[in-house]
């Protein structure tokens, strides 16, 4: 397998204070992983950092073995990393589909198989960023990063106040894209055992320091840890 992503020793934080301390982490191309931890630990602000968002203070971020440190967010989404943010950030004076037409890039996914796997979308695909439930908002916000063609998917809470049947359904895409697709996928994750069942490994965060690292499959296993390492929900 050829190594995607790699975190040496990262300290990263905003402006002068510093929120993850010492975070090391590897994934191979078509990995999965879950990271979890209670709310404030650093979880989003490791995927802005995979981003270029925050000041890295220390340490290195290697992307197919070139460091990312000095490259910009936009090239950071050119090289294949596909974001989709909490905040969701849709244009309320685009329609569905020219969100997704806009970011359009070479590579395997096109309108066509975005509407195969969204069908909602396509059926919503005149109307306007403001005007989807969020759900569909949600979905968007996944197809927009798909129309990206990434090599990585990070999901930052992509489950947040959705209904259970949402929840499914998202569920189910996440679950194609990682085994049927091949994607890569970071998911930051409250629904630990949600996560933990859709992926291959996981990490755990508390204080920006990672306290746990292992196979999905262990951690959603050993309740113990699970419950005294995350709120489980
Ligand atoms: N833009 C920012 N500027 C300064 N500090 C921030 C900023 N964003 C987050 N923080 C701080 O960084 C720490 C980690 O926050 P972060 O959002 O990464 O945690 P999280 O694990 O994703 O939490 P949650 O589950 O609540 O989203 C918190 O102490 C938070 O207050």
């Amino acid at each position: 397998m050829t190594e995607l992503l790699a975190l040496e020793k990262i300290t990263a934080g905003y402006g002068d204070s510093v929120v993850l301390e010492d975070v090391s982490l590897s994934m191979d191309e078509g990995d999965s992983l879950a990271l979890l931890g209670r709310n404030g630990v650093g979880k989003t602000t490791l995927l802005v950092t995979l981003m270029g968002l925050t000041r890295l203070h220390g340490g290195a971020i290697r992307w197919r073995g070139d460091s990312l440190a000095r490259v910009a967010t936009h090239r950071r989404a050119q090289a294949g990393l596909g974001w989709v943010p909490q905040e969701r950030y849709m244009f309320p004076s685009l329609t569905v589909e020219e969100h997704l037409t806009v970011v359009a890039r070479p590579g395997p996914w096109n309108l066509k198989r975005i509407y195969e796997l969204f069908p909602r979308l396509e059926e919503r695909r005149a109307n306007m960023g403001n005007q989807l439930s969020g759900g569909e908002q949600q979905m968007l916000a996944i197809a927009r990063a798909l129309m990206t063609n990434p090599q990585l998917l990070l999901l930052d809470e992509p489950m947040e106040g959705l209904a259970p049947i949402i929840v499914q359904e998202l569920v189910r895409v996440i679950r194609r894209l990682i085994s049927e697709e091949g994607l890569a996928v970071i998911v930051v994750e409250q629904h630990a055992r949600l996560a933990l069942s859709m992926t291959k490994h996981a990490i755990v965060l508390d204080r920006g320091r990672i306290v746990h690292q292992g196979s999905s499959t262990s951690l959603l296993d050993d309740r113990a840890t699970l419950d005294r390492l995350v709120a489980v929900a």
